[in-house]
């Protein structure tokens, strides 16, 4: 049977929720993740440094006990954020990051940043003490169409903000263009970017074609075909600007399959057999490693796992429905199958 060691891989953005949602994410997460970026759009955000750390000690009381799981905080940046805020988040020994996240682009994104030349003195102090912006790259403008957003944002906002802090490390967050990846592909090496394995897998077909498919329904939005293909060569490219980002984000079936459903593809409980389908049919197995596990942390300063995981070509069943928050649900791929698995570390 095909088989891949690789070391073992970490996600560079998802959303893990609060309560009673964290043995679910948390326990999809750690079975294969070493280290995740963790997404702080929660209700209220994590504003605050205290925040982060509190916030961290509840995703560490939800894991299963038997692996090692480290969460890496992220700020979220405000209209009323402070320069103070960043040298404290700085300080933190547990947070990597800073999220801007324009007002009104995406799920709990209300309390996000209006003005973003506001922000500038707050972005001086991250660019010097070397604290990474996260960023949602969407304009808001209502008369911008959703499928345009991530290109404008391009010219409107990311252009001025590296051309202003020619040094600050940026994360361009779940690319969904051909646009976002050349723009990081130009970009110097401090400029990088995550992708989702979902906008790897799928286009916008497969969220419109034969009825609305509500849980392909995600911000950015899936884009063309053409698209699609920009992002699977990004990548495959071996550029090291492109990471592991699988901004798995769930949301209760409840809240999907309505007349006005969130935003959200929940991917965690089978993230790396997602990307390895991907990676597998471009014929570049063997760029997942460096995507997965080496490039990601390179761009954060941090040093690779030390350990490994093992994927097997054998494909392994989704369940219809995943239990989560006493309620369900439902998960990339549910009720078909995925043609990886990943071997279970002998108990
Ligand atoms: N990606 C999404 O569609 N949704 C995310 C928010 C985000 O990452 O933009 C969420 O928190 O639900
Ligand atoms: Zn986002
Ligand atoms: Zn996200």
């Amino acid at each position: 049977m095909q088989s891949l060691t690789l070391i073992r891989p970490d996600d560079w953005h998802v959303h893990l929720r609060d309560g009673s949602s964290l043995p679910r994410t948390v326990g999809d997460m750690a079975q294969v993740m070493g280290r995740a970026i963790v997404m702080p759009n929660l209700t209220p955000p994590i504003t605050t440094v205290g925040a982060a750390e509190a916030y961290r000690e509840r995703i560490l009381a939800a894991m299963p006990s038997a692996r090692q799981f480290d969460p890496l905080m992220v700020l979220y940046l405000t209209d009323q954020t402070r320069p103070e805020d960043i040298h404290e988040a700085k300080a933190s020994p547990f947070v990597y990051g800073a999220k801007l996240y324009p007002a009104g682009a995406t799920t709990n994104s209300d309390a996000g940043v209006g003005d973003l030349s506001g922000l500038y003195p707050v972005l001086a102090v991250m660019e010097e003490v070397g604290l990474p912006l996260l960023v949602h790259g969407e304009v808001t403008e209502s008369e911008v169409d959703i499928f345009d957003r991530e290109a404008v944002f391009i010219e409107q906002h990311m252009v001025p903000i590296t051309e202003r802090f020619p040094t600050l490390r940026i994360v361009f967050e779940h690319i969904t263009t051909a646009q976002a990846a050349q723009f990081v592909a130009e970009s110097p090496a401090h400029v990088g970017a995550t992708i989702t394995a979902h906008h790897l897998l799928l286009n916008r077909n497969d969220l419109l074609v034969g009825g609305v498919r509500p849980h392909h329904y995600c911000l950015p939005i899936l884009k063309r075909r053409t698209h699609q293909e920009a992002l699977i060569n990004a990548a495959t490219s071996g550029d090291p600007s492109f990471f592991l980002g699988t901004d798995s984000a769930p949301h209760l079936q409840g809240a999907k399959e309505a007349a006005c459903g969130c935003a959200g593809v929940y991917t965690a409980h089978a993230s790396i057999e997602l990307y390895a389908e991907a990676f597998e049919q471009a014929g570049a197995l063997d760029k997942l490693e460096n995507f997965a596990s080496v490039f990601g942390p390179r761009f954060y300063g941090l040093e690779a796992n030390s350990d490994t995981i093992t994927l097997i070509k054998q494909p392994q069943s989704v369940p219809a429905s995943l239990a989560m928050a006493d309620s369900q649900l439902i998960p990339m791929r549910a009720g078909g199958e995925i043609a990886w698995s990943v071997l279970k570390d002998p108990q």
